[in-house]
């Protein structure tokens, strides 16, 4: 390996910049398992990190010359300020804006990446002459899934190229308290796993998606613009429909799903873990519930990229299942 190979980069982390009253993202393409509509951005609230990269930060390291470095602390003010200018609806979008004028104005810096969690705040429900209507001041802000958009743009000859762009959902937490099996997996001398016909099943899911056109991911032409909620909205309605095998078989199921409802994608990626809780009382008189309890730590994942050729498959498939009906 050469020397010029090796990284040489450095950034900050957790800059948080909030936004009030961004433009609103309005327009998008509304999907049939999905209420979402748009947003609001009254609240526009950002944590990013951003990493720059270039040979010319080398004799800092070496030498300890800063006569190149752009202060970790002068990043967080450009993002911070930039906020301030951009006049777009998106994180996508705000992440390619930021990422431009890093290197309109740092001409040393060969390549910027940037990665931005969308932080959560609900509108919440407020008696608006005598109507429970959706306040448009008062939020709570959520701990619950995250959105999140990462950006890697280098600089070229004659301008700027994006090489890695994706949108993600992380950390969606969702139970399915029936129709789960889990059978037919290899038994050995190391199983004492039971089969199980009908599991509760709990998974921690991070959905990330890849657009065709990395331009479509922008949000400036709504039109093509895919929003988180709808992504946990589509993985939500295909656990409710489907009776899942394992967690590797609904994944692929909700990866198939969301490339046919969006042909301007390329693939979606999992990373899924299976949280699934240990059942305590198996039989509660007269009734149909039963009483379970968190597993114990080691947790199982799941890694997988659905592609457009697996989409294509599945609803061939499906379709040849139709017709034989
Ligand atoms: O959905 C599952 N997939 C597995 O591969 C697995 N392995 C296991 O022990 N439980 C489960 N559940």
């Amino acid at each position: 390996m050469t020397q010029s190979q090796h990284e040489v980069a450095y950034g900050k982390g957790s800059v948080l910049a909030y936004r009030t009253y961004l433009p609103p993202l309005v327009g998008i393409k509304e999907i049939p398992v999905s209420s979402f509509k748009g947003r609001s951005n009254i609240l526009f609230a950002t944590n990013i990190q951003v990493k720059v990269a270039g040979e010319a930060f080398r004799p800092s390291f070496s030498e300890g010359d800063n006569s190149l470095v752009v202060a970790t602390d002068s990043m967080k003010n450009f993002i911070q300020r930039h906020l301030g200018s951009y006049n777009g609806s998106t994180m996508e979008g705000f992440l390619d804006y930021v990422a431009r004028a890093f290197l309109n104005q740092y001409h040393q810096i060969s390549s910027v990446e940037l990665t931005g969690d969308l932080l959560s705040f609900e509108k919440m429900d407020v008696l608006n002459d005598e109507e429970r209507l959706a306040s448009e001041l008062v939020f709570k802000q959520s701990n619950n899934e995250q959105s999140q958009a990462s950006l890697l743009i280098e600089r070229t000859d004659q301008s700027y190229e994006i090489t890695k762009q994706q949108s993600s959902l992380k950390n969606l937490q969702l139970i399915k308290v029936q129709g789960n099996s889990f059978s037919g997996f290899i038994r050995d001398e190391y199983t004492t796993l039971p089969e199980d016909s009908n599991r509760p099943l709990f998974i921690y899911l991070d959905i990330h998606w890849v657009y065709e056109h990395e331009h479509d991911a922008l949000g400036d032409q709504p039109g093509t613009y895919v929003a988180a909620e709808q992504i946990r909205d589509l993985a939500a309605s295909i656990f409710d429909q489907t009776e899942t095998k394992s967690i590797q078989h609904l994944i692929y199921e909700i990866g198939c799903t969301i490339l046919s409802t969006f042909p301007q994608l390329r693939h979606v990626s999992f990373e899924s873990q299976n949280h699934t809780w240990d059942l305590i009382v198996e039989d509660i008189p007269g009734s149909d519930g039963k009483v379970y309890t968190e597993p114990r730590p080691p947790y199982g994942f799941q890694l997988f990229t659905v592609t457009r050729e697996d989409a294509y498959n599945r609803q061939k498939q499906q379709s040849q299942e139709g017709v034989s009906k």
